[in-house]
């Protein structure tokens, strides 16, 4: 994939947190328009690829470039939403109020900001609890609401980790249509992070990690094929058993 295609960009991508190299030279593509699911167990750097990805990680080594600029280029900042694994929330402040604020911060002018907030309202689907106080919100609702900040400004790229966790089937499957209207519609880029293995098949790409690594990178289908399997939980047990041996063996 040439450079004017991907979304992300990487090659030999390296971080260390707390003395120990979390990410051990990743080379990856993140085409643009797609909805790319990042999945792997819990602690093998899916946050921390995040992180490096919106320009909030220190330590990171090699080439990374976000919408072909280097990644934590301040020219960035408008381009890019990232949703956090907690929630963003003032809880003193209303829903309208929050976001109106997030708006201001990103430079959204004041007469274009009831606008954009009432368009991430519907988006998410929070329009009756607009004028209710963060603090008063369900945890799904306040999910929600923090997802809105993110989509505030129409970013051409949306990093969200762990944006369903938590959440009811019903609000997980509309949250999914939501992530690929944003990319049909407004050719968003959604990479979106998850360890639920039956949420991999709604992607069109996805990323496998393990330990600070890419396993692997293609659809669902693909991943299937390539591993002989039935499901991709199947195949990324399959990839893990594979890396393990070769891991022994070396
Ligand atoms: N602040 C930190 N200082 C030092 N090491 C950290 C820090 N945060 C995370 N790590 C380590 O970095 C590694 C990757 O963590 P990361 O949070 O990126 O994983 P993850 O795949 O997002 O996990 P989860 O699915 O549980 O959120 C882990 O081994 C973790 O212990």
């Amino acid at each position: 994939m040439n450079d004017a295609k991907a979304a992300v960009l990487a090659h030999g991508l390296r971080v260390v947190r707390g003395g120990a190299e979390v990410l051990k030279g990743l080379d990856f593509a993140v085409p643009r328009g797609s909805v790319t699911g990042l999945l792997g167990p819990s602690g093998c750097g899916k946050t921390t690829l995040m992180r490096a990805i919106v320009g909030a990680q220190a330590r990171v080594t090699g080439t990374l470039e976000v919408l072909g600029r280097p990644a934590g280029g301040a020219e960035l900042r408008h381009r890019l939403g990232y949703l956090t694994q907690s929630p963003s929330v003032y809880l003193d402040l209303t829903v309208r109020q929050n976001l109106a604020y997030y708006a201001a911060v990103l430079g959204i002018g004041r007469a274009d900001r009831r606008a954009a907030v009432g368009a991430v309202l519907d988006d998410v689907d929070l329009g009756s609890h607009a004028d209710a106080l963060g603090g008063t919100l369900s945890g799904g609702q306040r999910a929600r609401a923090s997802l809105a900040v993110a989509l505030l400004g129409t970013p051409e790229l949306l990093v969200l980790d762990e944006p369903t966790v938590g959440l009811d089937p019903v609000l997980r499957r509309s949250l999914w249509d939501l992530f690929h209207r944003l990319a049909a519609e407004r050719g968003a880029t959604l990479l979106i992070s998850s360890h639920v293995m039956d949420e991999a098949d709604r992607c069109q790409r996805l990323m496998l990690m393990r330990t600070g690594r890419v396993l692997a990178e293609g659809s669902p289908a693909e991943l299937r094929e390539r591993t002989g399997t039935d499901t991709i939980e199947d195949a990324f047990l399959r990839l893990v058993a594979d890396d393990q041996r070769r891991e022994e063996e070396a």
